[in-house]
């Protein structure tokens, strides 16, 4: 029999119930034990929705309250002292301050660093990695979760993410060294914990190790078949998981790897599947990721089955099937989605449906397709109405990317004459305040909107509501002494979605949400067809917040390659073409808001490194493409008008050029957790034009001092000479409370006096 499993599965539940049992649990409404009541009613329905699926296995070890990399951290005893001594057993309440700084108990401290899960919308904590650096195993959790899946009658597979993977993802603290070298350390509680399941009776583990799909030194290409070696347990099954790439020059490494399975991604992983059903030695497991689990679009089943019936032939029994990576990473059931457009409702499939998919995969090869011939045959059915449908085109929008030039790309003068002539618009001091756009999305915002979208609040009176909002965001920076304003971005549900809502070619769930980080979600539009912008979208809030002050208001949109990366986007036409669609309706944009009187435009481009392919090779292609669509995006405005572009959790070294490429007369950007290591980078030559490197972290509640975000600036200065630099925070403030971004605020612009009253000497 052909097995079915899943690398994991949405733990938010379908109704985000995860992000209100922990908000509430933070706020102090709820105690720990309620909180771990939500937490096991979440983790019940989620084993009983992959139980009725038909999988072999529930999976243990995909739940977590904040994110899986810390949890397994927490496990491996990785708490960085600054959090305190711990117990025997890490608390609850230590992991939420590794994540956030703070929590209902416990001093704070600074929280750890968060980062982009490879090519993903999804953020993991950083393991902090010092030299010398001991492990042990300082959790219960996953135990107690494995037994709690065996009361309730299911035969738990456990995920864990390998130890070359954690290691790889782990940051070094203070003295530099080989983080490799921990891996000896590190192996002996990783055996432990295996056998610890063992005892359990579980009978398999998947090792996700999707750091063979990059590019790897050769030292830790070395190491694989070691670590897999000391790490057999008799009795324990063992399944490596790649995935989200190519396997390429890793594949042998794979195929030699001393385990009983291996899942490789069959979506993106070229013909690796094909590659490695020759040669993995039997009885080898080949799980095979079939069911895109990037993506929301239903699977073409004859496609997939065609591909699988060879491999059944060669492998049998030994070849499993399964979502190309975990589930994580989309909405979790269509069947709450009652009011999407119907044609487009069935062209999709999310977490739940794609379990289903498997399941009919693995009958038509078990018993023949006549076994499953309706379901395929409705498959078929959707693929093909997606195909032929004439709502994914639109003549006029080919016709438009057709005629893209090179002078489109560029603006009129070099950035020096730009700059000269901003400054002589603007009228700016040294080191210019200013925020990244948005101001704290309070609970009677988002209420507003819900009342507004559910009919009980009229347009006019949601739109008086928000003008308030606005015109409170805009007193409250004149009165710290903001210098370049923003509207605050109230009327905005999410900075994708937003944008999505107002063009042509996009549809939208109203339970379609994915976890982004912790509690945090968004639902990504599903960019379907065509983009086209039936009419501004942003211009009347923008001309609205200029009207209110004779400072700088600067304008605020999402650029194209995050629009891309952040939605669901078509997978019938090369992303490029897609993106540049997306340029074309910005760049309508950007020039009504510059006709509307705004002298400063700011595009965001959030995503841009998180969109850069994993392997080397394809990376020229994505930053050509990328910056092009930004440039057509930007370029057709008046060398006098201002463009920004914001970019967070990002490693630059790799992508500098291509940054300085986008020609944005100014760059602001996330450091301030990474104490500004990010900005080596960034030195002189490297970065032409403005940068604003965030001087405080906005994802922790914590304020932070005057003298603190001086001395990050101090450093900055020995990068980027004084005259280049903005003050600012790291990124939006709407996740924050109104007490602390008012402190926060006010300390920053204090800091930046502090600067301008004793600016840093360059140091050559
Ligand atoms: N797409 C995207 N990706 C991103 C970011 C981003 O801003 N957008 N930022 C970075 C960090 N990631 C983030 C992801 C999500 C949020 C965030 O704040 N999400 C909100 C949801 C935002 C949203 O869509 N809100 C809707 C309403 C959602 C809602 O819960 N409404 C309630 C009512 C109000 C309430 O109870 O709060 C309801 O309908 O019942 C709106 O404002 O209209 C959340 O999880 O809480 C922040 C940062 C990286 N990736
Ligand atoms: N302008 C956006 C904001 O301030 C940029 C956020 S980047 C994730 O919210
Ligand atoms: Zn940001």
């Amino acid at each position: 029999m052909t097995l079915t499993h899943t690398l994991g599965f949405p733990r938010i539940g379908a109704h985000r119930e995860l992000k209100q049992a922990v908000e509430a649990y933070w706020k102090g409404d709820i105690g720990a034990e309620a909180l771990a009541s939500a937490g096991r009613d979440l983790r019940a329905v989620q084993w009983a929705r992959e139980a009725e699926a038909g999988l072999r296995w529930v999976t243990v070890g995909d739940f977590a309250w904040y994110d899986s990399v810390l949890d397994l951290s927490v496990l491996l005893g990785a708490v960085p002292e600054r959090f305190g001594p711990v117990g025997d057993r890490v608390d609850l309440d230590t992991m939420f301050r590794m994540a956030r700084g703070r929590a209902p108990s416990g001093m704070p401290a600074a929280a750890c660093e968060m980062t982009k899960w490879f090519d993903t919308n999804y953020h993991y904590l950083a393991p902090e990695l010092h030299q010398g650096q001991a492990f042990r195993l300082a959790s219960e959790s996953l135990f107690d979760q494995v037994r709690e899946a065996q009361a309730l009658g299911h035969d738990p597979k456990v995920v864990l993410v390998g130890p070359l993977t954690w290691l790889w993802l782990g940051r070094v603290k203070g003295v530099a060294f080989d983080r490799l070298e921990l891996l000896s350390r590190l192996l002996p509680v990783y055996h432990a914990i295996l056998e610890r399941l063992a005892a359990l009776g579980v009978a398999w583990v998947q090792l996700d190790e999707p750091i063979l799909g990059l590019d790897l030194p050769e030292a830790w290409r070395q190491a694989f078949v070691p670590t897999y070696n000391a790490l057999a347990v008799p009795g324990l099954n063992r399944l490596v998981a790649t995935y989200f790439g190519r396997l390429e020059e890793n594949r042998e490494i794979a195929a030699a790897l001393p385990v009983e399975g291996l899942h490789v991604d069959g979506v993106r992983g070229g013909d690796d599947v094909e590659a490695l059903a020759r040669c993995l030695p039997a009885p080898r497991v080949l799980s095979v990721g079939v069911v895109d689990g990037r993506n929301v679009w239903r699977t073409d089943l004859d496609a997939a089955l065609a591909r699988l019936r060879s491999l059944h032939d060669a492998l049998g029994d030994r070849l499993w099937l399964a979502p190309s990576c975990s589930l994580l990473h989309v909405p979790v059931d269509l069947g709450s989605e009652t009011r999407l457009d119907p044609e487009v409702r069935g062209w999709l499939a999310f977490a739940v449906q794609k379990l289903e998919e498997l399941r009919v995969l693995a009958r038509a090869l078990d018993e023949g397709p006549e076994a499953v011939a309706p379901a395929l045959a409705e498959a078929r059915g959707a693929v093909a109405g997606r195909r032929a449908s004439p709502r994914l085109h639109r003549p006029e929008v080919r016709a438009r990317l057709r005629a893209v030039d090179d002078a489109m790309t560029r603006r009129h003068a070099p950035y020096r004459e730009r700059a000269a002539r901003q400054k002589a618009r603007l009228g700016l001091p040294l080191f210019p305040t200013t925020t990244i756009g948005s101001f704290p999305q309070t609970q009677e915002i988002r209420m507003a909107r819900r009342d507004f979208k559910a009919g009980r609040l009229d347009a006019a009176s949601y739109r008086r509501r928000m003008e308030e909002e606005i015109n409170a965001v805009v007193r409250f920076q004149e009165e710290i002494g903001l210098d370049v304003l923003v509207h605050g971005e109230a009327e905005r549900n999410d900075m994708v979605e937003y944008f999505g809502e107002q063009l042509e070619g996009f549809a939208f769930t109203d339970y379609g949400w994915v976890q982004s980080y912790g509690s945090r979600c968004v639902k990504p539009p599903l960019l379907f067809g065509d983009v086209a912008r039936p009419g501004p979208m942003t211009v009347a809030w923008a001309t609205h917040a200029q009207g209110l002050t004779q400072k700088p208001m600067k304008g605020m949109l999402t650029g194209p390659i995050t629009i891309l990366n952040w939605s669901f986007v078509r997978d019938d036409q090369p992303r490029a073409d897609t993106c540049l669609q997306l340029a074309l309706a910005l760049r309508d944009e950007v020039r009504d808001l510059e006709a509307a009187g705004l002298p400063i435009l700011q595009i965001d481009e959030a995503a841009f490194r998180e969109g850069l392919p994993l392997r080397k090779a394809e990376r020229a292609d994505y930053l050509a493409w990328t910056v092009r669509a930004f440039r057509v995006a930007s370029s057709g405005v008046r060398d006098d008008t201002q463009i920004h572009t914001h970019m967070c959790y990002s490693t630059f070294n790799d992508i500098i050029d291509a940054v300085a490429a986008l020609d944005a007369d100014v760059v602001t950007i996330e450091t301030a957790r990474s104490d500004m290591a990010l900005l080596d980078a960034f030195q002189e030559k490297a970065y032409p034009n403005e940068i604003g490197p965030g001087v405080y972290d906005i994802h922790s509640p914590n304020v932070p001092e005057v003298a603190a975000m001086v001395a990050l600036l101090r450093k900055a200065a020995v990068h980027i000479p004084a005259e280049r630099l903005w003050v600012n925070p790291d990124c939006g403030l709407k996740t924050r409370g109104w007490p602390e971004v008012r402190a926060s605020l006010v300390n920053m612009v204090e800091a930046a006096r502090v600067l301008r009253a004793a600016p840093p000497t360059p140091e050559r």
